[in-house]
């Protein structure tokens, strides 16, 4: 029973739209490297994209038996046999989906351009590659991906099945009369065989008209299903209940971490140490205490920047893989990246990157005081996941700091100051250090990687602390941060794994953050609890890293009365290919009248980072070589008994202490211990360091 070969008609032959019709046929799609391009059966129905291992030709026609189903290519019986025979597999197996992509959730696809049976769908989370037998076949998916795009599945609910109002239903009885009378009935008998079946019919009417209200209300109710599902799909969940105070004053810290160092796979993975240099970041906890009264004393008076500057030379494209593949076979550990894989930020920098939402530790402070520990501890939790929001759609490098390197963060118009030091590059830590009103952060962090061949993971290792003026503590790790897609499609980030946040008194925290699977509908998700002493559940928090955090009182069973615990703020109208927050943005800013305030080992002076953020590619490659190659010498350095200028190693646990003074230096103009690291270096610069 061969099929025949349907030609690939545009849309417009077929009365107009394809919207209401399915589409199907065989596509190769490409797999991994290990199996290559595989043909799927692929089927397009109700803006739905589905592909499961092929399926025998006489199911083709038997999708649903009434379906106007449209073939593209070639769907001969020879071929199928062909498959058959390749995968040798048990029938019953080839029917099952194996994926499926909504396109409602399909950011765009695109045709290769070098290959002319290729063609591309992109999803938020993944990428499709797929391949047709020609051109034209090409055509013919691109075209009705186009226009089954956007089809709300509602529209034929309400559209083909919708039938005529109950009030203009009516009966005639006029063929009845006619016909009894022509049987000699007398007139009195046929008027009362006509209110029979008239009262009759209008029980009927009523029973139709119920069924009609009933199915407007139900109509009404999937709209509004579908509505906030789409909601739900772009934003996370509705605030109901609570309106965020935003407080004028904010506080707060937190640290992230930069490049990659790598540590040893024993079970024979890629290992990675950093493609570039090497880096790790730390935090630290210091219980310090801090000389109040300047936080938030004075005010700025200037206006921080909303934008990054203009580029001065035109941006070259260079992909990551043409980097890679030149030094297959080499130790790819030794690859070193050109800036322009980088932001112009450094990971000490970044560190900062997670106090942007320190107003939450300034609520946390307040509420904890006023004798709500629970809100305390939920806005700490918030906190907690806040920091990741920023890294959404970034996919650049941060500048590996050289050691020694500081950065202080200034922010009066938040209520806090920051300060970072890279204390070690052997193994890569940034230690960091943040007061707030109420309040003090630090930690060190040191990332260790592994690399999986499409995918790096990253394991932050180290505490963050948390500390309150009225003894308080809360102290927590982060979790794990997996970078994918690293050879082909789009690079982006996912953070999984659990985070507890321990509490010194009455209130502790679990969060989970959701591992992303393929095609997930409802990635980024965090869920979990606040926890009494007793392990009784006080609250449930729930939400999406990249977007928001609710808590429902208790265990959480009724998430309709969900409060919001914290929004991320909205992306800035100018962003860049760095896709930097509004707040990122200003972090590297040499505001007015801070340059001659600035220690020499500050991350704002390091020139290739600056000529990077300005645009000027070429001078930022040649100041980073040669910065490479001072950071090169660091284990000299280290081993030569370098010691960190403002944090303490504390004993073997590998974590640093801020010992204070930065500050009181500053006021000072003190740097004279401070190496001008970023200057032309000599064996001499070694030798004092
Ligand atoms: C392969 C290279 C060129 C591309 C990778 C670049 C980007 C995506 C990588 C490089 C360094 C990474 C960051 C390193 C450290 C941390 C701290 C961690 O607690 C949260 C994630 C975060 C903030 C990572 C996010 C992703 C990141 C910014």
């Amino acid at each position: 029973m061969p099929l025949t070969r349907s030609k690939s008609l545009p849309a417009t032959e077929n009365g107009g739209s394809d919207s209401g019709r399915s589409v199907a046929g065989i596509l190769y799609k490409w797999t991994n490297y290990g199996k290559g391009w595989r043909s799927r059966w692929f089927l397009l129905r109700d803006g739905i994209l589905s592909y499961s291992k092929i399926r025998r030709p006489e199911n083709v026609n038997l999708l649903s038996p009434s379906e106007d189903l449209r073939l593209i290519g070639d769907i001969s019986t020879d071929r199928f046999s062909r498959m058959k025979s390749c995968s040798g597999r048990s029938r019953r197996k080839h029917h099952k989906t194996i994926g499926i992509v909504h396109l409602k959730q399909v950011s765009s696809y695109r045709e290769s351009k070098s290959d002319h049976r290729k063609f591309y769908i992109f999803t938020a989370t993944k990428t499709l590659h797929l391949r047709t037998d020609s051109r034209s076949d090409r055509a013919a998916w691109l075209q009705a991906l186009a226009s089954t795009r956007g089809i709300v599945p509602l529209q034929s609910i309400s559209g083909e099945f919708s039938f005529v109002s109950p009030k203009d239903l009516s009966i005639s009885t006029e063929r009845l009369k006619k016909r009894l009378l022509e049987e000699g009935m007398n007139e009195s008998l046929v008027k009362e065989c006509e209110q029979i079946v008239d009262s009759e019919f209008s029980e009927v009417q009523e029973q139709i008209k119920l069924l009609h209200e009933e199915r407007t209300k139900l109509l009404n109710a999937l709209r509004q299903l579908e509505m906030a599902n789409l909601e739900a799909e772009t934003s996370g969940i509705h605030d109901d209940v609570y309106e965020l105070r935003n407080l004028k004053y904010s506080s707060l810290p937190r640290g992230k971490y930069s490049e990659c160092s790598t540590s040893a796979s024993s079970d024979g993975k890629l290992e990675f140490e950093d493609i570039t240099e090497e880096d790790d970041a730390s935090f630290h906890d210091t219980k310090e205490s801090f000389s109040e009264p300047d936080v938030g004393s004075v005010h700025t008076h200037f206006k921080r920047r909303t934008k990054l500057p203009d580029p001065a030379e035109k941006q070259r494209g260079v992909s990551l893989w043409s980097m890679i593949k030149d030094n297959v076979g080499k130790d790819l550990t030794r690859v070193c990246l050109p800036v322009y894989f980088n932001e112009p930020i450094s990971s000490l920098q970044k560190c900062f990157e997670d106090l942007e939402y320190s107003y939450l530790l300034d609520q946390a402070y307040e509420y904890g005081k006023s004798g709500n520990s629970l809100l305390r501890a939920l806005n700490v939790a918030a906190f907690a996941v806040s920091g990741y929001a920023s890294t959404e759609g970034r996919h650049c490098k941060p500048f590996n700091p050289l050691l020694g390197e500081t950065y202080e963060a200034d922010f009066p118009e938040k209520g806090i100051r920051f300060f970072s030091e890279k204390v070690s590059h052997h193994p890569t830590v940034i230690a960091c250090h943040c007061e707030g009103k109420g309040w003090k952060f630090s930690g060190d962090t040191n990332l260790r990687s592994k690399f999986w061949g499409r995918s790096i993971q990253l394991e932050p290792v180290g505490i963050l602390t948390l500390e309150f003026d009225d003894g308080e503590t809360f102290q927590w790790s982060k979790v794990t941060t997996t970078i994918y897609n690293i050879l082909l499609g789009k690079l982006y980030c996912d953070h999984h794994g659990v985070m507890q946040i321990r509490g010194n008194r009455q209130y502790s925290c679990t969060l989970k953050f959701k591992e992303q699977s393929i095609l997930d509908r409802n990635p980024h998700q965090v869920n979990g609890f606040v926890e009494d002493v007793t392990g009784k559940k006080a609250a449930t928090v729930f939400g999406k890293w990249n977007d928001s955090l609710y808590y429902v009182a208790g265990d959480g069973l009724n998430k309709g009365s969900a409060s919001l615990l914290w929004k991320a703020t909205k992306p800035p109208p100018n962003v860049t290919r760095y896709n930097l927050t509004s707040f990122a943005m200003t972090l590297n800013e040499l505001t007015p009248g801070l340059e001659e305030k600035l220690p020499p080992t500050d991350s704002r002076l390091r020139p290739d980072q600056r000529h990077l953020e300005n645009g000027e590619y070429e001078k930022a490659n040649e100041e980073k070589q040669r910065l490479e190659r001072r950071q090169r010498m660091s284990r000299q350095i280290q081993e030569s008994g370098w010691r960190p200028r403002w944090f303490e190693p504390q004993g073997e646990s590998e974590s640093y202490k801020y010992t204070g003074g930065y500050w009181e230096a500053r006021d000072d103009k003190s740097w004279d211990d401070c190496p001008n690291i970023f200057g032309e270096f000599t064996e001499e610069v070694v030798d004092c360091a």
